[in-house]
């Protein structure tokens, strides 16, 4: 495919390791050790999903949701501003391009989003007005769920083992039925002429638990840890970019790791594409509290004066999302405010 072949060699890029996700599921030792290690460290791996049934099926999936994508960024952006639900403090729905800021100064961001909810695509909440295309697809969107969260099943079971914590810890945490803020997103960026560049999407710790995500071409960069590098990482075929969020941080008392990350404009060659790219959000339920959990490896870990302040997950996205929103930014300090654990670097 061409999308991968354009990435360009002469750019820096990240050192991720590439997991596998049949020997995951095998529970290979000495691939949930390096399972572990990637998660402690960077907190971002490629999972490699072919050759597992698991594995095809989300790669599968993933091609179908690129697709409709594509169709619903076709769609007149009158149209698409129809479901934009900001005014309203939704998370889902659209958000068109500027409508969120990328850093202490104000700065506008330079995509467009649409977010799905895992909750409403179950119906396990109020049907959330969409346009006909996504509505056509809601049963194709919800299988999309179902084989993200077998993935996620694999992952949590592990990092729990590998924490010595009982295998249910986390898949405890995240039950599919429960409410919570899983949601799809598709993001839009088109080329940015060379003289007005800056971030399509502000450099951030996700909020949640794991993250799956699929890119086609450049753009995503994270910043080594102990180092002021940004670099590329560079997308592979048949893998999915899986990083840990601020959840997994406040559960394993900073054991594992969340990491900075940020979008720019493709590299090289790859500048003149629309850059089209797909996320599953795993979120812990909407009444779990994010704090640390008790027993394992985590016992370890002295306490700090963070561990006494208990939010709600679902208090804890509403602060982190707000901060972001043009109509709430008040300068340095809102920005700050809507920080995560990224705030402890
Ligand atoms: O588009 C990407 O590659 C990353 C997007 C991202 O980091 C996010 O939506 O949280
Ligand atoms: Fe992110």
């Amino acid at each position: 495919m061409h999308f991968f072949d354009s990435f360009p060699d002469d750019v820096p890029t990240a050192p991720l390791v590439t997991l596998s996700l049949n020997k995951l599921v095998a529970e290979d030792a000495e691939e949930k050790a390096r399972f572990f290690e990637a998660s402690k460290s960077l907190g971002f791996f490629y999972l490699d999903m072919r050759g597992c049934a698991e594995g095809e099926e989300l790669l599968d999936g993933a091609n179908d949701m690129f697709d409709l994508m594509e169709e619903f960024y076709g769609l007149p952006v009158e149209e698409k501003l129809k479901y934009d639900f900001a005014a309203q403090g939704s998370y889902f729905g659209y958000k068109g391009i500027g409508a969120e800021v990328i850093d202490g100064k104000g700065t506008k961001d330079k995509n467009e989003i649409y977010n799905i909810s895992k909750d409403d695509l179950l119906s396990l909440s109020d049907r959330i007005p969409a346009p006909d295309v996504i509505n056509n697809n809601r049963k194709g969107s919800a299988s999309y769920v179902q084989a993200n969260n077998k993935i996620l099943t694999t992952l949590f079971s592990s990092l729990a083992s590998s924490l010595k914590l009982p295998a249910s810890s986390f898949t405890d945490l995240h039950r599919i039925a429960s409410s919570s803020g899983c949601h799809i997103r598709f993001i839009r960026a088109p080329p940015q002429p060379i003289s007005e560049r800056s971030l399509s999407l502000g450099e951030h710790t996700d909020f949640g638990s794991l993250t799956i995500l699929f890119n086609r071409i450049g753009g995503l960069q994270v910043l080594l840890p102990g180092t002021s590098d940004w670099v590329y990482v560079r997308p592979m075929p048949g893998c999915a970019i899986i990083n840990l969020g601020d959840a997994m941080v406040k559960f394993s008392a900073g054991i594992l790791r969340s990491n900075l990350h940020r979008v720019v404009a493709p590299p090289g060659r790859q500048e003149d594409m629309v850059r089209y790219s797909l996320v599953y959000f795993s979120r812990p339920e909407h009444e779990v509290k994010m704090r640390r959990l008790e027993g394992g490896l985590v016992d370890a870990i002295e306490h700090n004066g963070a561990d006494e302040v208990e939010e709600s997950t679902k208090d804890w996205l509403k602060r982190r999302h707000q901060g972001r929103k043009v109509q709430f930014f008040k300068g340095k300090e809102s920005w700050e405010g809507a920080m995560g654990t990224e705030a402890r670097l």
